[in-house]
């Protein structure tokens, strides 16, 4: 079992309220009301920011040129491939990157993302990367979830592009990379009395992905 897997076992309730949350579950069924996916996008692309300068944090906390690279790759996956998907997306609906920009953050957008920042500067290099865990290693598991045929099998689904994104073999190749450095970052600095401390910050971010979705769901909601 590696880290990734004992995480999520330690963390068990808060990481199926976020894989298995309704927003992710009517997405998959296309069910989903637009608006609710505008809100997610919009505010994902706010969240987006925030995280590029996380894993910048991380390349600022790494000692190696090994650790820089990883976190280099996470920066890059979400500066080069990422946010072209929210703004193509956004496009779609007239929203432009400055307009998208202008929005105000959302109190659960601001909570994960300056939760995770926080790990970051109070915490060393591990502490960050197991913040930032359920965020990278849990979409690419969403993804394989909602197109379990592959993304060639979405056919017309409303949600294709997304899903599609996340399932997709340069996405799951971004996923397995930050699992195989965080595994290597654990066996290098993890003790086993410090286990229950990063089950606790996995914990806790995998409850601000669940309130992320539940976040949008509202949103729609409360009109
Ligand atoms: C709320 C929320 N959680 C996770 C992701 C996915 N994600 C964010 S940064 C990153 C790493 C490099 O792409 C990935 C996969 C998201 N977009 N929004």
């Amino acid at each position: 079992m590696d880290i990734f897997e004992r995480l999520k076992a330690a963390a068990k309730a808060e990481w199926s309220s976020y894989v298995d949350h309704d927003f992710v579950r009517q997405m998959g069924a296309g069910t989903l009301a637009p608006p609710a996916f505008q809100t997610y996008l919009v505010q994902d692309y706010l969240f987006l920011i925030q995280f590029a300068r996380a894993y910048a944090l991380a390349i600022y906390k790494s000692r190696s040129l090994a650790d820089m690279r990883a976190a280099q790759r996470g920066l890059s996956a979400i500066l080069d491939v990422e946010m072209d998907l929210h703004v193509r997306l956004c496009g779609r609906w007239g929203l432009t990157p400055a307009a998208i920009e202008a929005a105000p953050e959302h109190l659960a957008t601001i909570a994960y993302t300056r939760f995770v920042l926080d790990c970051g500067v109070s915490g060393d290099l591990l502490d960050l990367h197991v913040a930032l865990a359920p965020c990278v290693i849990g979409y690419a598991e969403i993804g394989r979830r909602l197109a379990p045929d592959g993304v060639a099998a979405l056919g017309d689904h409303p949600y294709r592009d997304w899903i599609g994104e996340y399932a997709g073999e340069v996405y799951q190749e971004i996923a397995a990379g930050a699992r195989a450095h965080l595994a290597a970052l654990a066996a290098r600095s993890m003790t086993e009395q410090r286990f229950a401390e990063l089950a606790a910050l996995f914990a806790k971010a995998s409850r601000l992905e669940a309130d992320f979705w539940q976040m949008a769901l509202n949103d729609v909601a409360a009109g």
